[in-house]
């Protein structure tokens, strides 16, 4: 049994920051826990120009505290209008590594994402031309499409058409939850992988009703069965580099979860990678964790892994209950419980 893991200081690919006094609040999670960060654009309003990623990722920086380092990697949030131009203001900056669809009305703050990708093509176009990667929530947004099946569907209606006509984008599908996913990921053709969360490899949606509704195992897309979550345990584990770790980390405060309309997000900053320890440990593979974690996203990203390294240790960790988010409290996944992993 190993009970010591040493790796590469690993790397969040799809990480929620927000802004203001939350953000100062949440950063120094994930600053300890990652080298750096795909930060995701979804503020209101929306990072939806690379002026205003420059000026979200100084807010970023202002409030890291000192002794730590950290890197937040910028996105811009395509809209129908995001012009082909800012494609390429993007790239020359330097610190803009990705860009993002929000199908619009799929997840929180989404309202201004797109209604249909044709509006983006000559956007797209850009993109594939510069290799700036795609990073897609990839879920259909029609109502009459049960919440279930919802990723399913959108491989089918949006993956598909969108490959077929741009075969040389970067794909990113974002924190993928079934087993159609991860089988598309895999098997197909051209620059595709995808971001998984540590609570979709460690929990399935009975989670969310066990005893009472637990509004903070609520995400999207939501935990489904267990054979997906299976599905995506084997996916992480099998060697392919195509999967790395994404935590989709998404802080709202306790109010709002605990709500009669709660608000989608579980947050797992404050022990990322204890929870991905867990899941590799339950499936043997913990030799596998170090690529998933610290070197499958920088290939894909073209950017250099990490210097130094991260311990991790099999000694039990009481979680706080709540922690405080700008004037008010978050509570994290697992909030209170007993884990079985430590970052030291
Ligand atoms: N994952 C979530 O449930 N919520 C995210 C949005 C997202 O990543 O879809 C958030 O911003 O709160
Ligand atoms: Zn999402
Ligand atoms: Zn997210």
């Amino acid at each position: 049994m190993t009970d010591t893991l040493t790796i590469t200081r690993p790397d969040d690919w799809h990480l929620h920051l927000r802004d203001g006094v939350a953000l100062a609040s949440v950063l120094p999670h994930s600053a300890r826990q990652f080298g750096r960060a795909i930060v995701m654009p979804n503020l209101k309003p929306p990072v939806t120009t690379t002026a205003q990623a420059a000026a979200y990722r100084e807010r970023i920086l202002a409030v890291l505290p000192p002794e730590l380092t950290f890197e937040p990697l910028m996105t811009l949030y395509l809209t129908n209008n995001t012009p082909p131009d800012e494609i390429r203001r993007a790239k020359d900056s330097g610190f803009v590594h990705a860009v993002k669809l929000y199908p619009a009305g799929a997840t929180t703050n989404s309202d201004a994402g797109v209604t249909d990708l044709s509006k983006c093509y000559k956007t797209l176009e850009v993109m594939q031309e510069l290799g700036m990667p795609f990073l897609v929530h990839g879920e259909v947004t029609d109502l009459a499409i049960d919440i279930f099946d919802r990723e399913a569907v959108f491989i089918e209606r949006v993956m598909l058409p969108l490959r077929h006509d741009m075969p040389e984008l970067k794909v990113v599908f974002e924190h993928i939850t079934t087993k159609d996913a991860a089988q598309y990921v895999e098997s197909a053709e051209g620059p595709v992988a995808a971001t998984v969360t540590a609570h979709h490899l460690l929990y399935n949606r009975n989670e969310i009703f066990k005893g009472g509704i637990r509004p903070h195992y609520y995400c999207l897309p939501v935990l489904k069965r267990e054979e997906h979550r299976q599905a995506l345990v084997r996916a992480v584990t099998s060697g392919s580099s195509r999967f790395f770790l994404g935590t989709d980390s998404a802080p709202h405060p306790k109010g709002l979860k605990e709500h009669a309309c709660g608000c989608a997000g579980c947050y797992t900053a404050l022990h990322a990678m204890e929870l991905y320890a867990q899941a590799f440990d339950q499936a043997g593979a913990l030799d596998q964790l170090e690529a998933f974690a610290s070197f499958n996203g920088p290939a894909f990203y073209n950017l250099p892994r990490n210097q130094g390294s991260v311990t991790l240790k099999r000694q039990p960790w009481t979680l706080p209950a709540e922690l405080p988010l700008g004037e008010t409290t978050l509570v994290p996944l697992n909030g209170g419980e007993t884990i079985d992993w430590q970052l030291l």
